[in-house]
């Protein structure tokens, strides 16, 4: 089943802003060999005639989706599509007996109802929504090992619950005060067309979007309610701000304690001891989105204030990495038992 000992992986949506992401990263894999990517509209195709910065590096003719065919060349499939897709494709690869990471929002939430609820579209078939794993590496990594079907976290989604699930833990933010203020590239809106993400529009511009109402919200209730053991809901507003990638979540909490940054900063790297890719920076610096940019990296910043009793906690993350691509291929070394960082180690383009 392998080529040269290698898994092989297939990119449906290969074509995609995170599909692309996937062949970047993946190249640098030493134990992933991609044999298939996958286009439902461009099939036959060279992939470098519509991406000619994979020119010399990477070449593939598109194959076409079909699952059966699929099976055929690979072992793990990457879903990288828009949702609705993968509610229908991932049940038919799992039967046709791949593994599956699927980047986009169809089985994150548990309830169907809660799905078609945010997302206003059938959910996929419940036995599937069970069975996916919900990915947060750093919190839930132990539930990736040995699966076969894992749903990757949305990009806000990671930010947001890398950034407060330790002081949540703890005890030590009043899970009913927590609110979150989220700033996105627009690289997360994908590569399709979009009015709202023109040039003329985002360029010089600063707004805010789907407050209230973003699909993101559930996936990160249904989490901080996990880790509270109490329901959990929370205020979230996105903005679009005019850069191609990251992600900041600032969060703000009231306290249930007099504590400083040093313990905020303490706390954190207890919980997240010996895991790879999340920085917690020194009391009183905060991380900016350039500083993980092309890497897999969340770096959590904390400003704890006496004064209000609120902790401001500031996380960013490369939307298309750590939210995305890189996560993915995370989870993927965690479901084979591989050290987890394998075909990660990327350093962040600076500046
Ligand atoms: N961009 C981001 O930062 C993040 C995105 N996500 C999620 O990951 C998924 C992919 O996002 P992104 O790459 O940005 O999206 P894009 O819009 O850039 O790409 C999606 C790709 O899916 C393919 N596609 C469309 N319809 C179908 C179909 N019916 N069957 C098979 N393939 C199809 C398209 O390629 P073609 O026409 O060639 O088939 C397209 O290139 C989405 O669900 C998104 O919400 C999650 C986290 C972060
Ligand atoms: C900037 C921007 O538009 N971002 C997108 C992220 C979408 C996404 O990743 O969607 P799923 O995680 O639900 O698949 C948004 O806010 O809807």
């Amino acid at each position: 089943m392998t080529v040269e000992g290698k898994l092989r992986a297939a990119i449906v949506g290969s074509t995609g802003y995170g599909g692309v992401e996937l062949i970047r990263l993946l190249q640098g894999h030493p134990k992933v060999e991609i044999t298939s990517v996958i286009s439902s509209s461009s099939a036959g195709e060279p992939i470098e005639n519509g991406f000619p910065h994979l020119t010399g590096v990477f070449h593939r003719n598109l194959d076409g989706v079909d699952a059966a065919e699929i099976k055929e060349r690979a072992d793990v499939v990457f879903t990288a599509t828009p949702a609705g897709v993968s509610a229908k494709l991932a049940p038919q690869l799992l039967e046709a007996g791949l593994k599956v990471v699927d980047l986009s929002g169809d089985f994150r939430l548990k309830d169907g109802g809660e799905y078609e609820r945010w997302y206003k579209r059938p959910a996929a078939e419940e036995s599937y929504l069970k069975q996916a794993v919900f990915g947060l590496c750093e919190v839930f990594g132990d539930r990736a090992a040995g699966a076969e079907f894992i749903s990757n976290p949305g990009c806000y989604p990671t930010a947001t619950l890398l950034g407060l699930i330790p002081a949540l833990k703890a005890g030590w933010i009043k899970p009913e005060s927590i609110i979150v203020d989220a700033k996105s590239g627009v690289s997360g809106a994908g590569r399709g067309v979009n009015v709202g993400v023109h040039y003329a529009e985002v360029n010089e511009n600063f707004k805010a979007y789907k407050i209230n109402k973003h699909q993101h919200i559930p996936e990160i209730e249904q989490t901080l309610t996990e880790i509270a053991g109490e329901p959990v809901t929370v205020t979230f507003t996105t903005h679009l701000v005019p850069m191609t990638r990251g992600i900041m979540a600032t969060m703000y909490a009231g306290m249930n304690g007099a504590y400083s940054e040093q313990d905020f900063v303490d706390l954190y790297r207890n919980y997240y001891e010996g895991r790879s890719f999340v920085r917690v920076r020194d009391a009183g610096i905060w991380p900016a989105t350039k500083e993980v940019s092309g890497s897999n990296y969340c770096d959590i910043g904390f400003a704890a204030d006496a004064r209000t009793g609120r902790v401001t906690i500031i996380s960013v993350i490369d939307n298309l990495v750590k939210g995305a691509a890189g996560q993915a291929i995370q989870n993927l070394n965690l479901m084979m038992g591989w050290e987890e960082t394998l075909g990660l180690g990327y350093t962040p383009v600076y500046p």
